[in-house]
């Protein structure tokens, strides 16, 4: 039997806020299809989401206004679903194009491996043909070695009900640790090609901008300055993603942007009244003209069908659809095939990401610095060696759960097919300096030196320009942590709101009236952006040289941190150090270590 979450509980709900023309967000979802399985108030799967998708059309309908989709990428790597498979993604291709998505582009994560860009390619291009938008990012043609358009540039659409003449966009941020079969354009250069400075002289509604891009990173701004060059007053509306944060931006009065968060956690709905279109009742039209610019609402929707229900105003017989009930079995199928609840241990205790301080005996990361790196990180050849082993705290993903550690956790933590690698013999007094470097940033780490310094080779420097420290591992957090309220959880289960149920607090741009339902705020804690293990250290002294070992993704920064303390190493010094990924040798540790039954 399918382990479920709890039902959602009632909790004080604010409702939608609907307009002329409305929209539906998804974004980062990861793999989050099935929801979640731990946590209630995040239950729902992309079968209720069709549910709600399908009834909230019938409402947009029935008042004559328009709802659209979109979902801004990052659908992948994150959970069993997608990462439980070989090849990856054997079931998730099929459940995630049942869910008719109006305009949708790509992130990061379909492009870091060279077989997920493929697929998206050649699977989900297809499976949103005409609606999935690609401004800025070429895919490789294996056979003739030539980039095309990933998908076509840009979409113009005129809504059916209101007649609100559309034209959208879909960009990735200036995004450079891509494999090498796709070719992503910096944003700020596609914006000087021809075809878009055309296309922004188009007389249309609304310019809709979809990316996975942050709401007030460098590209949504060229963006922006880009059509208020050409179009003063027209409306705009943005949705942006990556950095995994409820999010809302005003960039004047007629351009507003939207993130809907991360992993299935939040579905954003956005609200336009006011905007020109050819179908308005004569009477609504007047109204319309007199109104100076068109208003902007949104609403961060927590994914469970109590919400589902309170918005459509239905309820357990009334709200599934066909559709979304037969979506629903699709996934559970797709996990019982899959495995996903295969259970390799049972973990003793909650282990936070940021809801822990770092270091504690509650923190993610120093259970893995403390317990799995010293027993994971081991090549036979180097026994005895002492050895310094880091991680970047980025590479998991998600808190552990006190209880069933499964396949699907495993996932979960670490969807990355990371392996070690080594460089043998660094002097220790260079190696052991690596670690603050990485945290503390310091001159190799500021974002600006990193275009400029003279520290990085300049083959480095292109993989680096997008991995600056703040995507390395802090840029998540700070960008949410600002949003929440900081109150320890003590006093607030206890004194300050008892029957709240801890969740999203989110403060943006709109205020502190954007999410759904009413929470308790969470406390979140700084983490380090890598942590580190020594290994086989002498019990007495500083070893002369060590092993310094380390998580693939985190090369770039070691070569340069190692450069910083005056060393030459360079690409062809670093080697393979484990065979096997950094997930299996979590689920190796799991069965090692916690195999007893919950
Ligand atoms: O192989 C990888 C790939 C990514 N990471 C970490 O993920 C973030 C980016 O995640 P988003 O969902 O796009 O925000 C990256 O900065 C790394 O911290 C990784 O560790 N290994
Ligand atoms: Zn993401
Ligand atoms: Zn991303």
């Amino acid at each position: 039997e399918q382990p479920s979450a709890p039902n959602p509980v009632a909790a004080p709900m604010r409702s939608l806020p609907w307009g002329d023309l409305n929209f539906l967000q998804t974004t980062d979802t990861h793999g989050w299809q099935a929801g979640h399985l731990q946590e209630a108030q995040y239950s729902a799967d992309w079968g209720d989401y069709i549910s709600f998708a399908e009834r909230m059309r019938e409402k947009a309908d029935t008042m004559g206004v328009d709802l659209l989709l979109v979902d801004t990428g990052d659908r992948i790597e994150g959970n069993g679903l997608y990462d439980g498979s070989t090849p990856k993604g054997e079931y998730f291709y099929d459940i995630m194009k049942e869910q008719h998505i109006d305009v949708i582009c790509t992130g990061n994560h379909e492009l870091y491996q060279a077989d997920a860009a493929a697929r998206e390619y050649d699977i989900t291009v297809p499976n949103f043909s005409g609606r999935y938008l690609a401004s800025n990012l070429d895919y490789i043609n294996p056979e003739t070695g030539k980039p095309v358009p990933m998908a076509q540039r840009y979409r113009k659409f005129t809504t059916k009900n209101r007649g609100i003449r559309v034209l959208a966009f879909g960009f990735l941020f200036d995004f450079t640790g891509n494999a090498n079969n796709t070719v992503v354009q910096p944003v700020e250069q596609t914006i000087k090609e021809d075809w878009f400075q055309e296309a922004i002289r188009e007389d249309v509604d609304l310019f809709l901008i979809i990316g996975h891009v942050t709401l007030r990173g460098p590209e949504y701004k060229a963006l922006y300055d880009a059509i208020r060059g050409q179009k003063w007053d027209t409306p705009i509306q943005f949705f942006g993603g990556h950095s995994h944060i409820r999010n809302y931006a005003k960039y004047d009065s007629n351009a507003h942007g939207l993130q809907a968060g991360r992993y299935m956690e939040t579905i954003g709905w956005m609200s336009i009244k006011g905007l020109g279109g050819s179908k308005k009742v004569e009477e609504e039209s007047r109204e319309l003209k007199t109104r100076s610019t068109p208003t902007f609402k949104r609403r961060y929707i927590d994914n469970n069908l109590f919400g589902y229900h309170y918005h459509t105003g239905l309820n357990d017989t009334t709200f599934p659809t066909e559709h979304g009930k037969n979506v629903s079995a699709m996934i559970n199928d797709a996990r019982k095939e899959l495995k996903l609840d295969h259970t390799f241990g049972c973990a003793p205790k909650d282990l936070w990401m940021s809801r822990a301080k770092y270091p504690s005996s509650d923190s993610l990361f120093s259970w893995l610095e403390k317990e799995v790196l010293p027993v994971v990180v081991v090549n036979e050849e180097r026994k005895g060696v002492p050895t310094l082993a880091l991680a970047n705290t980025g590479t998991l993903r998600f808190d552990v759960f006190k209880g069933a550690f499964t396949k699907d956790t495993t996932f979960i933590i670490s969807p990355f097919v990371s392996k070690f690698l080594v460089i043998k013999d660094v002097p220790y007094k260079s190696a052991k300096g690596i670690l603050d470097l990485l945290n503390n940033g310091g001159p190799v780490f500021e974002t600006s030196d990193f275009h400029t310094s003279q520290l990085a080779p300049p083959e480095q420097l292109s993989v680096l320009e997008d991995i600056t420290p703040a995507t390395l591992a802090q840029d998540h957090f700070d960008a949410f942590k600002s949003q929440q309220e900081q109150i320890p959880l003590i006093s607030r289960s206890e004194k300050d709101s008892p029957d709240l149920i801890p969740g999203y607090t989110t403060k943006d741009e709109g205020g502190s009236d954007g999410d759904d339902t009413i929470h308790s705020p969470i406390t979140f804690y700084r983490v380090p952006n890598c942590v580190q293990a020594p290994i086989s250290f002498p019990a007495e002294g500083d070893p002369e040289n060590v092993d310094l070992v380390f998580v693939d993704f985190i090369q770039p920064w070691i070569l340069m941190a190692l450069q910083f303390k005056g060393e030459k190493y360079g690409k062809q010094d670093v080697q393979s150090y484990t065979n096997s990924t950094l997930t299996e040798l979590l689920a190796g540790w799991i069965k090692d270590n916690w195999s007893h039954d919950c």
